[in-house]
């Protein structure tokens, strides 16, 4: 198993090109699955999560074709995906345990096909994350839904699935994205009341009306479907990877460095930003995308994740790492996942003071890190490791990488290129 190795304190400085967005990605993947014509995805990023979702659509009858993929570190790849029929309506256990996102398949496998056996993906390191409130907004569209021996299995009534109205009781961006998927086909209009308004919902709203749907309040929290009987194929470009940005933004801030965050756009971005800013950060719109660069010492401050606009349990890790060595006592707070402080051991044994209550984490700067091996257990805290193994003094091993190879697209090239000391090795 491969691990990461870091030399810290280098102060980081130049272009790191941002990626497709993954979570934009795989919503859009199974957009293939709602039409018998070709969608193509283009700036589709090379990570694990992506070449897993081609596989989980080649095994429903989906055939993925590669084009334009440059070999270069500003990636530009294009996939073509053509279900020209559905082979298969099951997404069997073996691939959904790899990668939650599967679940996604569930609403467009019943829209087209009228049917769907999906694996359930249970927990996870960062929580429970049960899909409760998918399964209820596929019932309002007239879905039948039975869960045996850990599998969805859901059928349309016989004509097929018909508008209806779902009100989400919390914010789901997955549960918004599987009922969008269905409400495209069903017959009439669709109401989806407190949808989660997510740029990566916005996304996915913008290629479905690219393949002929009909969808009004994009960006709201109220979206209006009118069902189609068929749609078409198009030609989308994923968006940027915000998270990313946000990661590379904190990986200027905690190296006193300064990088341009090359295709980043604030607009998906503000409560990102406001944070950069609120720690000392100078964070400037420039034509090729978003520069980002200290001013000063880091500054503590309070964050509170939720539902987008507000700041993203996406960024919580990252953030915490940076804020590690804030002056001053920053206070955190995670509310969308019960377990999403995994990356709080790892930083401690590198010197950082925190102190975790419940869902809030006191963060108390200190003047500096060292490295360590360290080990995480999802993506975001592994990218929070590889932060602090940025401005740690000495040598950094991360180890359990295959979470970042989920997210980060050739993390290693990318921080190297701007200065870091970061190499790959085969034995961890
Ligand atoms: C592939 C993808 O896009 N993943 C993102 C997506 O995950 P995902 O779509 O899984 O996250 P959700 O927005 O659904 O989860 C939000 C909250 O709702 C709860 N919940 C969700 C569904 C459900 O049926 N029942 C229920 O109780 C979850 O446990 C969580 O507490 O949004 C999360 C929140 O922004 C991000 O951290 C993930 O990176
Ligand atoms: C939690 C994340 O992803 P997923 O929902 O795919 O696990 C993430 O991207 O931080």
């Amino acid at each position: 198993m491969d691990r990461i190795i870091i030399r810290g304190g280098r102060r980081l400085s130049g272009t790191v090109p941002i990626s497709g967005a993954k979570n934009a990605a795989l919503a859009l993947l199974p957009c293939a699955l709602l039409t018998d014509g070709m969608l193509t995805l283009s700036n589709l990023p090379r990570l694990a999560d992506v070449d897993s979702f081609g596989h989980l659509l080649n095994g429903l009858g989906v055939s993925t074709t590669i084009a334009g993929a440059r070999q270069t570190i500003s990636n530009d790849r294009a996939m073509t995906l053509h279900a020209g029929e559905i082979a298969s309506t099951l997404a069997p256990y073996d691939i959904v345990r790899k990668m939650r996102a599967s679940i996604l398949v569930l609403g467009p496998l019943l829209a087209r096909a009228g049917e769907a056996s999906v694996s359930m993906p249970g927990g996870c390191a960062i929580g429970n994350r049960p899909i409760d409130l998918h399964l209820k907004a596929l019932e309002a569209l007239g879905a039948r839904i039975d869960l045996a021996a850990g599998y969805v299995k859901a059928i349309a009534p016989s004509g097929g699935l018909t508008g209806g109205r779902v009100t989400f009781p919390i914010v789901s961006v997955g549960a918004t994205e599987n009922v969008l998927m269905a409400a495209v086909l069903a017959k009439g209009e669709s109401v989806i009341e407190n949808a989660a308004r997510e740029p990566e919902i916005a996304d996915l709203c913008r290629c479905l009306v690219a393949m002929g749907a009909e969808i009004e309040g994009i960006g709201t929290d109220r979206l209006l479907v009118q069902g189609k009987p068929a749609l078409h194929g198009a030609d989308y470009r994923v968006m940027p990877d915000r998270i990313e940005a946000g990661s590379y933004a904190c990986a200027a801030g905690i190296t006193g460095g300064d990088l341009l965050l090359e295709g980043a756009r604030a607009e998906d971005m503000g409560a990102i930003l406001s944070g950069l800013i609120g720690a000392g950060l100078e964070v400037i719109e420039e034509e090729e995308g978003l520069r980002v660069r200290t001013n000063g010492p880091l500054r503590a401050l309070s964050l509170s994740t939720a539902p987008y606009p507000a700041f993203p349990t996406d960024m919580q890790a990252q953030f915490m790492a940076m804020l590690a060595l804030a002056e001053g006592t920053s206070v955190l707070t995670e509310t969308i996942f019960e377990n999403r402080y995994m990356h709080v051991p790892e930083l401690t044994r590198m010197g950082a003071d925190i102190e975790v209550h419940g869902r809030t984490a006191m963060v108390r700067g200190v003047k500096g890190l060292v490295g360590a091996p360290v080990m995480a257990t999802d993506l975001r805290a592994s990218m929070s490791l590889v932060l602090a193994g940025l401005a740690a003094e000495g040598e950094t091993q991360v180890l359990r990488i295959y979470h970042l190879d989920r997210g980060y697209e050739r993390l290693e090239d990318k921080l190297s290129a701007v200065g870091a000391d970061i190499e790959r090795d085969g034995d961890g």
